[in-house]
This record gives C-alpha cells, structure tokens and sequence, in this order.
C-alpha cells in the first residue's frame, strides 16, 4: 500500500470511530445526577451534628453562627432527623411563601403529640382537612377581630388590678421597694387568657391549671432528645420524658375535662330557664360547643377531645409569648433612657384628661409601636420558627430537600442580618419609622422576611391581635402611670439581658424593678 492509501485508510477509520463514540455518546442515557443536600457541618455517627448544638451557646444563636460558616441553606442531621436551617429572608421565601402548601405540615414530635392530644390541636396537628377546618374555626371564631374586642374588658380589669396592686407598693411605707416584674407579667398574661378561655366561673381550675401549665413548657422546651429519635425505645424509656409528659397530660387532662362538664352542666340549667344558645357565647369552651353541636351545619362534629386540644393550644400559645415581649420591651427601655422618655411623653399625651383607656385609642400610639417592634426585632418569643416539615421532595436554590426532612427557619437570624439590618444589634425604634411593616412582616410590597415575629404563610400565628391587644394595653398602663427603675442604684446601661432558652425565649433572671407613682390617681 502506497503512503496516500495508507493515510486515506486512517482518516477514515478516525472518522468512523468518532462518528460511532458520537452516535453512543447520544443514544445512552443520561448520566444521572446524584441529588445535592444543602452544605452542612461534619457528621457524627449516631448523633450526626448534635455535638454542634451543645455548649453554652443557645440554640438561635449556635445556628446562626454555623450559617455564617456554611450558608443560609444549610442541612444537619439532628439525632435521626435530617434538617435544614434556613437563615436568609430570601430562602425563607422560598419556603413559606413559594412553596409554603409544601412545608405546611408539621413533623410528627412525640412529646408535643403526648401532652396535645395526638395532633389533634391547631399547633402542632398535620397539615390535611381536620386541621384546615379547625384552623378556619379558630381564625374566623376564636381569634377573629370581633371576638378579641369582645374580651377587651377582661383585659381592662385584669390590668387595672395590677396597676392597683404595683401602686400599692409604689406608696408603701416611705421606702422604695422592687417588684418581681416577669412574675406579674407572666401571671396576668396566663389569667387573662385563662378567662377568655374557660369563663369567669372556673377559678379553681384557673389556679389548678397554672403549675401544670409551667411545667408543659418547660418539658415542650429545649432540645428533647425523644422528639430527635423518635423510633428509638431506648431513648424513649431511659430520658423519662414519655413518663413526664404522659402524668402532665393526665393532670392537665383532668382539669380541662371539669371545665368541660361545668359548661356543659351549665348550658343545661341556663337553657331550662331560658337561655337561648347565643347566650353561650362567652368563651371559648363555650364557643366551640356551640360549634360542636351536630345543627351547626360544619359538616363535621367537634369532639370534646378536641375543644380540650384546641383550649390548651389557645392558653399555651397566647400567655407566655405576650409576657416574654413585654418583658423584653420593659428591660430594653430600661437600658435606653432616651427611648423610655420619649415614648412615656407619648402615652401622657395620650391620657393625660382622659377618665379611661380606650383600647382603639391605644393604635394611635405610633411610638409605642415601634418600641414593641423593635423589641419584637431583637428579642422574638420564638426566633426559631417551630419546625415544619417537607411533604415532597422539592429543589430550593438549586438543592435537594427531599420529603420527611424538618425545616427550621432561623427568624432570630434574618432580624440581625446586617444586608437587611443597618447596627442590626442595637435598639432603635426610629428603625420602623417609616417602614410600614406591620407585625406580620407585610408592607406595602407584601410579605417581608426579614421580620417574621409571628411566622408566615399557612401558619402564620392566628393569635396576633390577641396577642398585641395584651402587651399595647400592658406596656401603655406600666409607662403612663410608673416611672421606673432598677433596684441598689444599679445603672440601667448595665442591666442583665441574658436569655434562656424554651418553647420562648424568655429573660434568664426575672426583671425586678422600682415602681414610682407618676400621678397620685393611677388609672
Ligand atoms: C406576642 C405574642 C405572640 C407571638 C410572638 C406569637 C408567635 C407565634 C409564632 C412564631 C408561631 C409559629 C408560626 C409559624 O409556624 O409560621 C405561632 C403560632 C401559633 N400561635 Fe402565636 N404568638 C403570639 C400570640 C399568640 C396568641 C395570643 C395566641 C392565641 C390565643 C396564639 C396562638 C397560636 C397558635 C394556635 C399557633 C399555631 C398556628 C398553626 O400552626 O396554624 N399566639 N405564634
């Protein structure tokens, strides 16, 4: 073969190779791509990345911290459950507004379903038709706009006695004396809730239910290693919270059911002397038999194991959370002189005259609103949003969340982000000044992130104008008619703001302050 044959020969065995590795090349299937977890921490056997949550560091803090080293969107193995935390007001759109119907449900946590009743509370329930029903009925009946109105007299006098009582020691024997202000709040939040609830003529089972109810949120509260290895006997038989939490139910259990059968003994003799049903209409336990009776055409009938979930949701849900921001609110003053004057000028301004408190007039108080919002920034009830969980596996930023894993939203987080945040740690009410975002994070543009004190999306807290209606009434009472001021000349730039950490975030070590009398009649 001459040289030109040759080289024509190997052209074309070239050709012809390239043309069948190009014809494989696109006949084969593609190469799949193995899906993508967010970025995360190294794991541990067993524990995967709990080692990375434990320390002196609280739990808010520690996982924004691992954000900044691993991203906004970031997965850890908690025990036997992987989660994402989501520590951008971005990604958190993602999730609870984009696909918000896909992280509507809640993970199955066996120390909340032991004490509420297996799910069948709004809380914590699964996302499916018991729950959008029980949600509409406390959205459109529970906590509808009227209904908070309607209770507004309980909270009047709830709060005046304790305007009374702090006077009382105002006045006291010509020495200035402090008073324990997280006890009064935490005490009055519960009572008035507890009165909304359960009526005026269930005192007994009031006072009964207090200790039962602190000890709840105290086992709800934490890291509880039985809700982070949910399938494990051993860690559920050798913690010894299923025994905990089985006996608090019980008593808790006991206490509602009495309040129950009251109302419905109740219901029984007032409808013989000629109550009507509307009559009923009063609190809550009777709101929702009223709804349980089968002619009240919702298609379904609550149970009165149910009314007693949903009751506890309501008291759990609302006394705790409205304390801790006051309490927060209270302590920031204290420690911004500035802030505390200008906004005591505003509520004197407001009831300087005036023989009563109009609760409407209390949304003229523009300062004030800021205050709570900015103390509501800093100091959120709950900065981690309580945890949902992924229905179907689904792609957020470019990665995998696949079904069953638990999102937690780092709100703690998105309120100090110093891209969304100018001095992001300081206390500067003027910050909302001219905002316009509301307590639910909306404005004018919609929803907005980076402040998310109540949550979002399908479950965004349905208790916010119960909520706010507590501590605008509290804090405009404490302000107008007290000066205050921290106990053995201590300064205010000094006062203790350590946290501890629960189902809310409350004050380590309770606010004791001098209460002084501004006006010789309080009101
Ligand atoms: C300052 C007061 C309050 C704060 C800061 C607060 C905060 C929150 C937050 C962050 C959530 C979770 C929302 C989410 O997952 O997106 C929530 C849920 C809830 N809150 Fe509130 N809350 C307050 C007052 C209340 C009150 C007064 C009630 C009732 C009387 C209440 C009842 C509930 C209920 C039932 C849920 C569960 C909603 C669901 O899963 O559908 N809250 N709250």
């Amino acid at each position: 073969m001459d040289e030109l044959a040759a080289l024509s020969l190997a052209i074309f065995i070239l050709i012809a190779t390239s043309c069948v590795t190009i014809l494989i090349a696109l006949t084969r299937k593609p190469k799949t791509i193995a899906p993508t977890l967010p970025p995360g921490p190294r794991k541990l056997p067993i524990l995967g990345n709990l080692h990375n949550l434990i320390g002196p560091t609280l739990p808010h803090r520690r996982l924004m911290e691992l954000a900044v080293e691993h991203g906004p969107l970031m997965q850890l193995q908690l025990g036997e459950t992987s989660t994402v935390v989501v520590s951008s007001p971005e990604i958190a759109m993602e999730f609870l507004q984009t696909h918000d119907l896909n992280f509507a449900t809640k993970p199955f946590l066996p120390s909340a379903a032991t004490v509420l009743y297996n799910g069948r509370d709004i809380a914590f329930g699964p996302y499916g038709d018991y729950w959008r029903q029980m949600r509409k009925i406390c959205v459109v009946e529970l906590l509808s706009p009227k209904r908070v109105r309607s209770f507004g007299p309980i909270r009047a006098q709830e709060v005046n006695e304790l305007v009374r009582s702090i006077s009382m020691v105002a006045a006291g024997g010509g020495h200035e004396e402090a008073i324990n202000l997280s006890k009064s709040l935490f005490s009055i939040t519960y009572r008035i809730t507890c009165r909304t609830a359960f009526g005026e003529k269930a005192q007994n089972q009031e006072e009964a239910f207090s200790p039962v109810l602190e000890q709840i949120m105290k086992a709800l509260g934490g890291l509880n290693l039985w809700d982070l290895f949910p399938s494990s006997n051993l860690v559920r038989l050798v913690s010894g919270t299923e025994r905990k939490l089985k006996k608090l139910h019980l008593e808790a259990d006991v206490i509602l059911e009495q309040v129950l059968r009251d109302h419905v003994a109740r219901r029984r003799t007032e409808r013989v002397d000629g109550g009507g049903v509307d009559d009923h209409d009063k609190d809550l336990v009777d709101v929702l038999l009223n709804l349980s009776s089968k002619n009240h055409g919702l298609g379904f009938s609550i149970t009165h194991l149910e009314i007693k979930a949903v009751i506890l949701d309501m008291i759990l849900g609302g006394s705790d959370t409205s304390a801790v921001t006051v309490e927060w609110t209270m302590s920031e003053l204290i420690k911004h002189p500035r802030v505390m004057e200008k906004v005591q000028k505003e509520v004197k301004e407001m009831f300087d005259g005036k023989r009563t408190v109009d609760e409407a007039d209390l949304d003229e108080l523009h300062y004030l609103d800021m205050v709570i919002k900015e103390s509501l920034r800093l100091h959120p009830p709950a900065p981690l949003i309580a945890p949902r969980e992924c229905r179907e596996t689904t792609v957020i930023n470019g990665y995998h969340i696949p079904a069953k894993t638990r999102i937690i939203v780092n709100a703690w987080a998105m309120k100090r982000d110093p891209r969304h945040w100018n001095e992001p740690t300081e206390f500067y009410p003027e910050r909302f000044f001219d905002t316009s975002i509301d307590y639910n994070g909306q404005n004018f543009n919609g929803q907005n992130f980076k402040f998310i004190p109540f949550g979002a999306g399908r479950r965004v807290c349905p208790g916010i104008q119960s909520g706010m209606a507590m501590v605008k009434l509290l804090l405009a009472k404490l302000l107008y008619n007290f000066d205050w001021k921290l106990p053995n000349e201590n300064n205010s730039l000094n006062i203790d703001m350590s946290e501890e950490f629960g189902l809310t975030v409350k004050r380590k070590n309770e606010l004791f302050l001098i209460p002084v009398l501004r006006h010789p009649q309080p009101q």
